[in-house]
């Protein structure tokens, strides 16, 4: 009757429960509540939070914090991101510039595909077996493009690789709670596809309400929700405090994971069998995690006829936006 007990214990005792997390645009308006979060968090031990401008501002103020786990600041010096990276775990990406009213997050691509394209390499070079999560737009481009940076460097391990879509099932399950009268918490939508617009697919027809799928109004607020926060903020960006959360969220689970709880499950946007044969090679979808990142890809499952034609809505623009993100490595590679 106690042995799952003290298996957990003779586990926990012999897994490395030291977790180094490593925030890249610490100080921005995700960044900042994000590595609050983490600060927070007992998992964590250590935090390094960089950002060109700022991050060891926003590390003094978070160390004051009394958890236990010790918090340092790195500026864009010589050695200052490679510091900042080394012996890290888990890396977290929010660096980048959000949007504003009437913007796509593919408008972001011109400035963020080279910020993340560069921090990619530090990371592969300083922490290559790390976790690496892609929070920075447009994931579906900047996800591959991190791909294509480890791969050039011969360090690629597909199962270390995640772009965060966790905002996407966490507003899901808001906006069903508040439509039924129902608590979030019991709430659990799957969302698929990738992170913008029409590649959001949430499959309702899997939730304890079924018959929301046919709600179109609801469809396009998730796949849109982002465009709420972007319009709501009028200019001074787009969603930070949620997406703080949810990207604390996603880390804490790799960390439970990686110190040896079972049954963890998160949707992510990550290399995927699952539509491989269309031509789609990364695809968010609940993912079983484990000590290695990802452990297992889980099945999408069944889908009524609405989300049908959401998927197949969903997969022309997924293939071009990571294609865009494949391109853009070969035509500029790192220096
Ligand atoms: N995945 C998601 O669900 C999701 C949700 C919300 C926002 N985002 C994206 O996250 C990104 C950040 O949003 P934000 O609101 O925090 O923006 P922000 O402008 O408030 O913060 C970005 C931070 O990145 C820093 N930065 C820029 N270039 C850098 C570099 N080369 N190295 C290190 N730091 C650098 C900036 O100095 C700034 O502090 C945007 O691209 C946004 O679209 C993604
Ligand atoms: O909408 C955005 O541009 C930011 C983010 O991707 C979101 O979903 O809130």
């Amino acid at each position: 009757m106690f042995a799952p007990r003290i298996q957990r214990r003779m586990f926990s005792a012999s897994t490395r429960n030291l977790s180094k997390v490593t925030v890249l645009g610490a100080a921005g308006g995700i960044g900042q509540p994000l590595s609050l979060l983490l600060k927070m968090n007992p998992r964590v031990t250590e935090l390094a939070l960089y950002d060109i401008r700022g991050g060891p501002g926003v590390a003094a103020d978070i160390s004051h914090v009394n958890t236990k786990s010790t918090v340092k600041g790195y500026n864009p010096t010589p050695t200052g991101l490679a510091q900042a990276l080394k012996g890290s775990d888990i890396i977290l990406i929010p660096a980048g510039v959000p949007r504003k009213p009437g913007m796509t997050r593919d408008d972001l691509f011109n400035t963020n595909a080279s910020i993340v394209r560069d921090l990619a390499k530090a990371a592969a070079e300083a922490a290559p077996e790390a976790n690496l999560l892609i929070i920075a737009n447009p994931v579906n481009s900047t996800v591959p493009i991190c791909a294509e940076v480890y791969k050039a460097r011969g360090v690629y391990n597909p199962k270390r690789l995640f772009g965060v879509t966790t905002l996407d099932v966490v507003r899901a399950s808001r906006f069903v709670s508040e439509i039924k009268g129902t608590d979030p918490k019991d709430e659990e939508i799957t969302v698929v596809g990738g992170h913008s617009g029409v590649t959001i697919v949430p499959l309702f027809s899997q939730s304890k309400h079924p018959d929301l799928s046919a709600n179109a109004e609801l469809v396009n607020r998730v796949q849109f929700g982002g465009d709420e926060v972007v319009k709501a903020k009028d200019g001074a960006g787009s969603a930070t405090l949620s997406m703080a959360m949810a990207g604390a969220r996603m880390a804490d689970s790799l960390l439970r994971a990686s110190q040896g709880e079972k049954g963890v499950v998160e949707p992510t946007f990550v290399d995927s069998p699952l539509y491989k044969d269309q031509g789609i090679d990364f695809f968010s979808s609940r993912v079983e995690l484990g000590p290695n990142g990802v452990e297992k890809i889980l099945p999408v499952g069944e889908v009524d006829a609405h989300e049908q034609k959401l998927l197949e809505a969903c997969f022309g623009d997924l293939k071009k936006n990571i294609e865009k993100g494949v391109a853009f490595v070969a035509a500029n590679p790192p220096m």
